[in-house]
């Protein structure tokens, strides 16, 4: 899988797979799991991004994400630490313990993206010391939108460096962009092995867009093809507040939403969550939105 090594070489392979997307828009509606079930539930990731989020909240979130099974707390990473112990403890080697293991991740950049390269590699070193698994990164989109894909590569190739093992979701900003540059995006991060392309902060314009999700997942299939190797999963997340959203967004394509609203999505779906013993309980109040209220 050779990487282009200019500009014009980095637009031939992005309009190549362009060129194949529409056929791939044809595939019907994707499926998900019962909405009843701990496999359902296991698609989001609960997240707190908020600035003055509170160690109770953070409690709180991690409680919530053990009792509805949530794939993952998405978190700063200054929280991650307190989040992998936490998590330790809910479901250390007891015999009720369930086996689902909810992992931790961590956003990096976030949430403008255009921080300096050693700024996210050094929370890169931070999240994942502290034993963050997943790490949510934020594109430095600017290069992007002046077509310097050299640029893009050169951060997304550094990244991987950084973290070989963890699994890498690259946050696009869709609002910010238009269809032609998703493609761009998502070609450069294929390449690069992101194991996920996502959408939104949470922080700005629409946040998730089923068509943009669309996009995402059929570029995706379109590289897998084209490189002969496991498909890149793509992450909806910013705006998701209910059901019929977040089942819109898993039939566009999507295989994770992150949502601040997963509680809301769970209860509405009406599974059944499980009980945190007692010794771990009486964790901090309700919380909000991660965007504080949102600007949708
Ligand atoms: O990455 C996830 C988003 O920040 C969640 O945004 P939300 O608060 O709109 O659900």
């Amino acid at each position: 899988m050779a990487i282009p090594e200019t500009n014009e070489a980095w637009q031939g392979l992005i309009d190549e797979v362009a060129s194949k997307i529409e056929p791939h828009r044809i595939e019907p509606k994707y499926g998900f799991p019962d909405k009843k079930t701990a496999a359902f539930r296991g698609l989001i990731d609960h997240t707190l991004l908020k600035l003055d989020a509170t160690a109770e909240q953070i409690d709180q979130l991690c409680a919530e994400a053990w009792e509805w099974e949530f794939a993952s707390v998405c978190v700063r990473p200054n929280w991650v630490k307190r989040c992998v112990d936490n998590l330790e403890r809910f479901s250390p080697s007891s015999p009720t313990a369930s086996t689902s293991k909810i992992l931790v991740a961590s956003v990096i950049g976030f949430h403008e993206g255009d921080y300096p390269i050693d700024h996210k590699l050094k929370e890169i070193t931070q999240a994942t010391t502290a034993g963050a698994q997943e790490l949510d990164i934020v594109l430095n989109y600017h290069p992007l939108l002046e077509k310097d894909y050299k640029a893009v590569h050169a951060e997304l190739h550094a990244l991987r460096t950084a973290a070989p093992t963890s699994t890498l979701k690259l946050i696009l900003e869709t609002s910010r962009l238009t269809s032609a540059q998703i493609v761009s995006a998502s070609v450069i991060a294929g390449r690069n092995d992101f194991d996920f392309i996502k959408t939104s902060t949470g922080f700005h314009g629409e946040g998730a867009k089923v068509k943009d999700v669309g996009t995402m997942r059929a570029c995706a299939a379109v590289l897998a093809q084209q490189d002969g190797k496991e498909k890149m999963r793509v992450k909806a997340s910013g705006g998701i507040r209910d059901l019929s959203q977040a089942e819109a967004m898993l039939e566009a394509g999507a295989v994770r939403l992150g949502c601040s609203a997963g509680v809301q999505i769970a209860k509405e779906a009406g599974g059944e969550k499980r009980n945190l013993p007692a010794e771990f309980t009486g964790h901090g109040a309700g919380r909000q939105s991660s965007s504080g209220g949102g600007d949708y």
